[in-house]
């Protein structure tokens, strides 16, 4: 969806155009140099004209549920802060806006009050703000400088966006690479460019404590270095910090960490591959077997570090976590895309290293596991940690009519049957080239089928219906079955070659109701439900009714439980009430059903009572007596 928004320039059209022409033609203009930068890259590198008003771009909704899948991690970390920041800012009508690599907004806070306006500026869930594509804006700009800074007003390149103010600060990974880029802005603003310093300084100190964060979630088994230049802030608020493996060489750091390190030795930040792997002692004047005196067991004011460039610096040192190291020996081996299937208990972490060292190859892998189980979830998750390049094809072979099924998956030559595409067609396996083929309910595949499929396991080659020449293809085969295979050989309906070639890897997911790491999955799920000004919590009574129930739909039951529940639920709280009534009433039983008639008894029949009494809400006691077929006596 593309809208168009407003054209209200707070300044001339015809000035605004004619001033970008002459910075274009090499004139002077009183604009910050970072704005005349981005305009000339504009001009020359986008080949934007200033005269064409650009439309706002919101991408489509399936693309933004890839950018902000594929930034998960990230907006988990990054919500507090900006919750935080959106607090610190509250009533002044700001928004803010976090944005992916690729300039795509993947989180938003606003005001729903202005949502339509919002909306209309592109300050909004989804909307793409690179240069290339906005002209000067905050997040472009600041995505090609890796710098803070304010584009104000008229500083912007594109006519529709003038009367905007917006401030923008890089958000960087640990490898010092830029991840995404925090944006706060204002549908109208003051006159004055200097009118944001406050906020330039709220956004810089939000994106610090964003990567400080991820820093600190990433480096569990490390030692980490803090850095302040006062004692007083060294514990609470560091301005910078840096990891160190147990060579003593670093290997992460937030932004400040970088500019420190290319600070204390004449190194350059833009350039972090110099500064990763070096010894901590090319820095400072210690290395990893002084660290111990760093850590809090002495007071903050003599935990004195010299830099190389002669500066004095207060750092904190805090030891690698060994007992997670211990629990978790191979969780920093874990692909992140496989890390994202369950907590850290031993069970679902030995499961995820399994994944993770078989994603790594291009053996068949067979996921077993009842419906809802997340095979297909896996399956994705395998393909993402595999670092193949190719696409990942899903193929659910019991959803394709027998008929249809072979050519689907082998594809077919001009005119090879009746209703054949004149043009012929690539098959699904073909499409997969590459990367993975995962075939569903592979159970489900004709017999005649299987020996072609086996041929394309062992000879790597696919023969498309009516060609005479196979075709070579190179694609990892993942496949998922919920019925028993052993039993489908053994009646005879799937081949046995062919099983033994699928399952030489199985992967079995547990059913939800014996995941040790349910409360996890749940809070995931209902992150992935929440919203900006819906993020509900569950209540205790919620909770343990989750936990009761038996889930013969798995995880994707959980997740529409969850979906209905947090669009009923108000207040920011999701309690039985909001749940499906199978689940909020099971458990319960007769001694239950007696004591509920008692106390409404004792509430002489007053529900709104008895329900205060049990921290429930009305219609959830209204619901429990009629299942329970009590009601008060006449
Ligand atoms: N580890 C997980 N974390 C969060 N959500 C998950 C996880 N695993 C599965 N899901 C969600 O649960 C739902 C069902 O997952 P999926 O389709 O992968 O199950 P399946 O076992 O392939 O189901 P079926 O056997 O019916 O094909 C999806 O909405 C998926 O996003």
């Amino acid at each position: 969806m593309a809208a168009k928004r407003p054209c209200g320039a707070m300044f001339p059209r015809s000035d605004h155009i004619r001033e970008i022409e002459n910075v274009g033609m090499g004139m002077a203009t009183g604009r910050d140099e970072i704005v005349v930068q981005s305009w000339l890259r504009c001009l020359e590198q986008h080949q934007l004209d200033p005269a064409q008003n650009c439309e706002a771009f919101i991408v489509p909704d399936h693309k933004l549920r890839e950018h902000r899948q594929q930034s998960e991690e990230l907006i988990n970390i990054a919500r507090s802060g900006l919750e935080h920041l959106f607090q610190q800012v509250a009533g002044q009508n700001y928004v803010l806006l976090l944005s992916d690599r690729q300039g795509v907004t993947v989180e938003f806070l606003g005001d729903p009050l202005f949502d339509n306006n919002l909306r209309k500026a592109g300050l909004y869930m989804g909307s793409e703000w690179s240069e290339g594509r906005a002209g000067t804006c905050a997040v472009g700009a600041c995505m090609e400088t890796g710098e803070a800074l304010t584009i104000h007003q008229t500083d912007h390149f594109d006519n529709t966006h003038t009367p905007l103010s917006c401030t923008a600060a890089p958000i960087y990974d640990m490898r010092g690479s830029l991840n995404a880029v925090l944006d706060i802005s204002l549908l109208s603003s003051p006159i004055l460019k200097a009118s944001q310093n406050l906020a330039l300084h709220l956004v810089n100190a939000t994106a610090r404590r964003i990567e400080l964060a991820n820093l600190m979630a990433n480096t569990r088994h490390e030692w980490v270095l803090r850095f302040a230049r006062s004692p007083e802030f060294l514990d609470v608020d560091p301005e910078a910090a840096i990891s160190i493996d147990p060579n003593g060489r670093v290997i992460g750091m937030t932004h400040g960490g970088a500019k420190l390190l290319a600070r204390a030795s004449g190194l350059d930040w833009r350039r972090p591959e110099t500064l990763l792997g070096q010894p901590l002692s090319l820095f400072f004047d210690t290395d990893i077997d002084s660290l111990p005196d760093l850590t809090r067991s002495r007071p903050t004011e003599e935990r004195v570090l010299f830099a190389r460039d002669g500066n004095a610096l207060f750092a904190h040192a805090i030891e690698p976590n060994t007992r997670a190291r211990r629990r978790m020996p191979a969780r920093d081996q874990i692909p992140s895309p496989l890390r994202r299937l369950g907590g850290d208990e031993p069970s679902i972490l030995a499961l995820q290293a399994k994944a993770a060292k078989l994603a790594r190859t291009r053996l068949p892998i067979l996921i077993q596991g009842e419906t809802g189980t997340g095979k297909e979830y896996l399956a994705r998750a395998l393909h993402d940690g595999s670092g193949l390049s190719g696409r990942f094809v899903a193929v659910n072979c019991a959803a394709i009519p027998e008929q249809l099924i072979e050519s689907e998956l082998f594809g077919h030559v001009p005119g090879a049957f009746t209703g054949a595409s004149a043009k012929g067609r690539k098959g699904l396996i073909e499409q997969a080239d590459g990367g993975t083929l995962f075939l569903d309910e592979i159970g489900d595949m004709p017999y005649t089928l299987q020996s072609r499929l086996l041929r394309v396991l062992a000879e790597q080659e696919v023969l498309p219906v009516g060609a005479s020449e196979p075709r070579p293809v190179r694609v990892r085969i993942v496949s998922a079955s919920h019925h028993s295979l052993p039993e489908a050989v053994r009646e005879g309906r799937f081949r046995e070659d062919l099983y033994y070639r699928l399952n030489t890897a199985t992967i079995t997911l547990p059913p939800l109701r014996e995941r040790p790491d349910f409360d996890w999955l749940v809070e995931r799920v209902l992150k992935r439900h929440a919203s900006e000004g819906n993020n509900p919590a569950l209540s205790k009574a919620a909770i343990l009714a989750l936990k009761a129930h038996a889930w013969p739909g798995n995880i994707r039951e959980l997740d529409n439980v969850i979906a209905v529940a947090t669009a009923l639920c108000e207040k920011g709280h999701i309690d039985l009430a909001d749940l499906p009534e199978h689940l909020s009433c099971e458990g319960e039983t007769d001694a239950d059903a007696q004591a509920l008639r008692q106390l409404l008894v004792a509430c002489d029949w007053n529900v709104s009572e008895a329900a205060r009494r049990l921290g429930l809400d009305r219609s959830t006691v209204h619901r429990r007596m009629k299942r329970h077929g009590i009601s008060q006596p006449h």
